[in-house]
């Protein structure tokens, strides 16, 4: 699925008005009415409703809502914020539609116009919409505000008003929603961690648009989702032996974090590799071999960091520890192995403190920082939309694919492509899932997949393993073995 910039979500409209063909008025009365229907179908049918409309299209969507409850008998206020202009068509058309209903129709020109908002009514903000081309600031950021602290439970239409669709409102005066109903694709505003307490839960609602325009388009980002990553995982040939499955190391652990090579190790496994061996610290040597005894292991000083080159690639970092020996680990590693390999936690840690070691990473790597570990590598931004722009930047710079992992994780390619992964919840913010992810990765890459494959598939796999756990057990007794328990059923789940 695509992820649309403003300017691509009002040509995707137009592109639907010109072809379907629908006059712009109905394509409105489409969007609300699934608005509406939405309501009806989550329990907000017989609530009583305060809509605040901007005199724009999203305005206008706020005006059909308003008019399908006030006919359906419910109990529906529309406050009106004047502009200053008149509204633009399709907001003047259903003025005078709402005018033949019972709905109250009250106008905001002033502060002294903005009055207490009923307790028990449900606020539909349609202010502001994908039209947002300046900070809410004197009337209107005094509404937003007035309904931010009137505590009552807000659905935005379309976004909450005072965001933007493409770039940061950080510090901005923005509705706060419970619910935010959206039309046909993913915002980037939707995406960002620094606007979680103003969208709330996201629903897209399909409106029809013509898919035929999505052939002509280039999207800025990508979503990841199982049709992508069904289309990547290869079916395996009934004459197929180990070798077919890729040879891969994993070079983790250290005193205290043996878990991680662990969990590492196991996932990397599961996730279809022919073989694996462990480098691991002597003193984790049972520990590995009695909880993944399908992997062969290596000890020794150091991790043992010889012959590296008879793997089809490496995993390196989880729970390896920043002692200074391992620079000298790291740089064997480049130097011996120069295929795409994974590098995650301590390895990225060390990395952030002798940058040098970037522009030894063999190209088409792919390294998986969560945004602390980013932020160690490549520095602070301003914003989330600032650190994805830096994310494709240095992805380009040292040809690698970065996977900044989050909420949705970002993948930036070096060819300036990015994606957003759809998979996940927060079940998964708990300690080694990161390195369940490094393992998956790097059981794929040794599978032959590219790096981008490897990438995408392998966030989303992990990402979907996570959904599955916490659907059969929940979100809060999640860790991060349940992720291993699960990849089989995540694979399944793509045919
Ligand atoms: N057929 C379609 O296309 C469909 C569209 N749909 C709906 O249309 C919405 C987009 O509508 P839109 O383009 O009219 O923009 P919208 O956000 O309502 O109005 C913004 C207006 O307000 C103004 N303004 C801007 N910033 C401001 C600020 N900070 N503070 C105050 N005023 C500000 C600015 O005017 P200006 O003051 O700059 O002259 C601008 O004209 C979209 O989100 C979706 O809900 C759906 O029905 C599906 C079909
Ligand atoms: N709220 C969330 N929603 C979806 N995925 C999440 C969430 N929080 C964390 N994750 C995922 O869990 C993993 C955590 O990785 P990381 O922070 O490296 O953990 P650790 O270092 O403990 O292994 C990442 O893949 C991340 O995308
Ligand atoms: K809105």
């Amino acid at each position: 699925m695509q992820i649309f910039a403003t300017e691509q979500i009002r040509a995707w409209d137009e592109y639907t008005i010109r072809h379907e063909p629908i006059a712009s008025v109905d394509l409105m009365e489409r969007a609300a009415t699934a608005c509406y229907e939405w309501l009806l179908q989550h329990h907000y049918k017989g609530r009583s409703f305060s809509i605040f409309c901007g005199k724009g299209n999203n305005g206008g969507d706020g005006l059909v809502i308003a008019r399908l409850l006030a006919q359906s008998n419910h109990s529906v206020t529309v406050y009106i914020l004047e502009f200053g202009h008149k509204g633009t068509e399709d907001f003047q058309i259903n003025l005078a539609r709402l005018h033949e209903t019972a709905a109250s129709i009250l106008f905001i020109s002033s502060n002294e116009a903005i009055h207490p908002i009923p307790s028990q009514d449900v606020v539909i903000d349609a202010l502001l919409g994908s039209g947002i081309n300046r900070p809410a600031d004197g009337l209107t950021a005094e509404l937003i505000q007035h309904i931010n602290n009137s505590g009552n439970e807000v659905i935005a239409i379309d976004i909450p008003s005072g965001l933007y669709v493409d770039h940061s409102a950080k510090g901005n005066i923005v509705i706060k929603a419970r619910h935010t109903l959206s039309f046909q694709c993913f915002k980037p505003a939707f995406l960002m961690p620094e606007n979680a307490e103003s969208i709330g839960d996201v629903h897209l609602l399909d409106i029809g648009l013509l898919p035929g325009f999505l052939e002509q388009q280039a999207a800025p980002f990508q979503l990841v989702d199982q049709a992508m990553v069904s289309a990547i995982i290869r079916p395996r040939n009934p004459f197929d032996h180990k070798g077919d499955y890729g040879h891969a190391a994993i070079i983790a652990g250290s005193y205290g974090m043996m878990g991680a090579a662990v969990l590492c190790a196991r996932a990397c496994l599961r996730s279809g590799v022919g073989k694996l061996t462990c480098h691991i610290p002597t003193q984790g040597y049972t520990i590995m071999q009695v909880s993944a005894p399908e992997a062969m292991c290596r000890t020794g000083e150091n991790h043992s960091p010889h012959e590296l080159e008879k793997y089809d690639t490496i995993g390196v970092g989880p729970g390896l520890g920043t002692h200074v020996e391992n620079f000298d680990l790291l740089n064997s590693v480049f130097e011996q192995n120069r295929r795409p390999m994974v590098i995650d936690a301590d390895a990225l840690n060390l990395i952030g403190q002798e940058k040098a070691l970037l522009k030894q990473i063999p190209p088409g790597s792919i390294i998986t920082p969560h945004p602390k570990e980013f932020e160690r590598l490549f520095g602070k931004t301003a914003n989330d939309y600032d650190r994805i722009q830096l994310a494709l930047q240095k992805a380009a710079e040292y040809n690698i694919y970065i996977v900044l992992k989050g909420r949705y994780t970002f993948i930036a390619s070096p060819d300036g492509r990015g994606y957003f992964n759809s998979s996940g919840n927060p079940g998964m913010a708990t300690g080694g899932t990161g390195d369940v992810l490094t393992g998956i990765i790097t059981g794929l890459l040794a599978q032959k997949y590219s790096s981008l494959h490897a990438a995408l598939a392998g966030v989303f796999l992990h990402g979907r393993s996570g959904d599955l756990a916490a659907a059969y057990s929940s979100q809060p007794s999640l860790i991060a073995s349940d992720l291993i328990e699960f990849l089989g059923q995540a694979y399944q789940s793509l045919t």
